[in-house]
């Protein structure tokens, strides 16, 4: 039986459907333009959802949808998807950000030109009989000064193809460097203003985000030449639709070319429909045979590595972990979890921070990633209400105001290499320790003493007066309960007269035999628990 479903509720190539398919622990259900309630209704039913920009994944959706862990999208654009909501949850959300890169491109290429040549008003007018040639003078695109607002992969591919049809390129992106400018051949402009200040045509290939609505606004447009031309094919919401509709009844603006609007699909009396010279496409940036067959096979292994083998790659709300990052830091994942388990279950609650400190071999390691796999193991030691992993760890525990702190250190002193957690509380620091005995991940200090204990199992933690009898005590007391000792690890701190040992055992004491102990003379704490 399989172990996973996975819902593909918009449409992926049928190749995509099949290579989920070919997993035999997945079972695929493919159910699209499904009403928001219908989703509602069965989206409990899922570990895994695929989609691509029609299904809208609200902060509804994930609430109803309790197993799932990945949303897969065929494409670039998440903006349907609601990404605080997916982080808060623990769903790994992941694009496929290249496969359609060069058909998107294409695609607004295309409309600059239809719109520059009135290719849709022609076509009409001929079909309808009519030979009309001077209403349809175009203008030439070489020369042309273009902006373009985001030269990410598809704004690149623009430039590429405007530069060999003559055009004046110049390109506005925060990440946009002098250098990879001059290697593009393209000008630099350091602002949206300015990129935007006496240009003939703009072109967006940039995120919709709270900061990038309205991008084009009424006072960036007034301010290209008179004549200017407009292609959106990035998302709907970046065109202040209602100011560029003024700029082209006023003729400031010639034309202008939708790819995407700011509601899908726009309403039939959508005031741009009116213009003169304007292109329209139902959003068709990415619909492509080749891109489609592109995204839908990456989307589908991608979501099955993830939730086969635990693998992620282009997850846009944690880091990655590809498989042979996966081979290289999952022993110091597993070595991670135990000590942050360890830790919320022997140190203070509520504490203000955690300090993770890598020292030897392993501080070259990805330490963020298993920094935030320490985080995860304490949070889901000490947090019950919320379901905690590597996803959302980090938004828990900024709810909870924790902090985390990391340092590295290139040489251990007294071992190869040291993974150490301390949780700190006020001025109080509580500390844990672990490493390698080969392959062996091993626990080698526990608040304070040296220890010598496994990662995973059943404890028994006692601390004590270190006076004769108690580690007898222990012993038959487990015995009499019928608890087999696995191993046993006793450090004592002379100064402050205390010991502590943490036995290994087979099976969970009985409550009755930890009430005993604690209430022996000489225990001071008695824990049980499990890593
Ligand atoms: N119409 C369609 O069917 C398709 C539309 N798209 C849209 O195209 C957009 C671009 O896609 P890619 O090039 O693959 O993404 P990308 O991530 O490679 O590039 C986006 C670029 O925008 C830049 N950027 C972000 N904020 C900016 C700002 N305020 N001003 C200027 N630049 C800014 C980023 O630094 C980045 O370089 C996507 O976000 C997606 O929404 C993508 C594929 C198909
Ligand atoms: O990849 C993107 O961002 C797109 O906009 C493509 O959207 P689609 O998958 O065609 O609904």
């Amino acid at each position: 039986m399989a172990t996973y479903r996975v819902l593909v509720s918009d449409p992926i190539s049928e190749k995509g459907v099949d290579a989920l398919r070919t997993a035999p622990e997945i079972q695929v259900d493919v159910n699209t333009g499904l009403k928001p309630d219908e989703l509602l209704a069965i989206i409990g039913d899922y570990h895994g959802l695929v989609v691509r920009s029609q299904t809208k994944v609200t902060p509804e959706v994930f609430a109803a949808a309790k197993n799932l862990k990945a949303i897969g999208r065929a494409g670039v654009g998440v903006d349907n998807i609601d990404r605080n909501a997916a982080t808060d949850h623990g769903v790994v959300v992941m694009n496929t950000p290249s496969g359609n890169t060069i058909s998107t491109a294409e695609h607004a290429f295309t409309l600059m030109l239809s719109l520059a040549r009135n290719i849709p008003q022609a076509h009409a007018t001929v079909i309808a009989g009519k030979w009309d040639r001077k209403s349809f003078e175009g203008v030439e695109m070489n020369g042309k000064r273009l902006a373009i607002l985001g030269m990410g992969r598809i704004g690149t591919e623009f430039a590429k193809r405007a530069q060999a049809f003559g055009m004046h390129v110049v390109a506005y992106d925060p990440f946009l460097t002098a250098a990879r400018a001059q290697g593009l051949k393209v000008e630099l402009a350091e602002t949206a203003d300015l990129a935007l200040a006496g240009a003939d045509v703009v072109t967006l290939h940039i995120p919709l985000t709270d900061e990038t609505n309205h991008i084009l606004n009424k006072a960036r447009l007034s301010s290209m030449n008179k004549g200017a031309l407009v292609v959106n094919c990035a998302r709907g919401g970046l065109v202040d639709e209602a100011a560029a509709k003024e700029l082209l009844d006023s003729g400031h603006l010639a034309g202008i070319a939708l790819d995407v609007y700011e509601v899908e699909p726009p309403p039939a009396d959508h005031p741009l429909f009116a213009a003169k010279k304007a292109v329209f496409t139902p959003h068709l940036g990415a619909s492509t045979a080749e891109a489609q067959e592109n995204v839908g096979i990456e989307v589908a292994y991608q979501l099955k590595d993830f939730l086969v083998s635990g693998e992620i790659r282009n997850a846009v709300n944690m880091p990655n972990l590809d498989a042979k990052t996966l081979e290289s830091v999952g022993p110091y994942l597993n070595l991670a979890t135990a000590l942050g388990k360890l830790l919320a279950k022997i140190g203070p609650g509520q504490v203000d921070a955690l300090r993770v400190s890598y020292l030897g071999p392993v501080s070259e390691l990805d330490t963020q990633l298993v920094t935030r796999t320490v985080l995860t193991g304490y949070l889901s030691g000490a947090h019950h209400e919320a379901q905690v992993n590597l996803v959302n760890a980090p938004a828990v525990a900024k709810a909870l105001g924790l902090q985390i702190t990391e340092s590295t250190v290139a040489i251990a002193t007294n071992w190869t290499e040291l993974i150490e957690v301390s949780a700190v509380k006020g001025g109080e620091t509580f500390t844990v320790a672990g490493t390698f005995f080969g392959n062996a991940p091993r626990i080698v200090h526990i608040l304070g003493h040296n220890v010598e204990t496994n990662t995973s199992g059943q404890f028994l933690f006692v601390e004590n007066d270190d006076r004769p009898g108690v580690v007898g005590l222990l012993g038959s007391s487990l015995g009499t309960a019928g608890v087999n000792i696995a191993n046993m690890s006793l450090s004592r701190n002379k100064s402050l007269s205390r010991a502590v040992t943490v036995i290994e055992v087979d099976s969970e004491p009985p409550v009755s035999l930890l009430e005993t102990l604690r209430a022996t003379p000489g225990i001071l704490r008695v824990l049980s628990f499990g890593l």
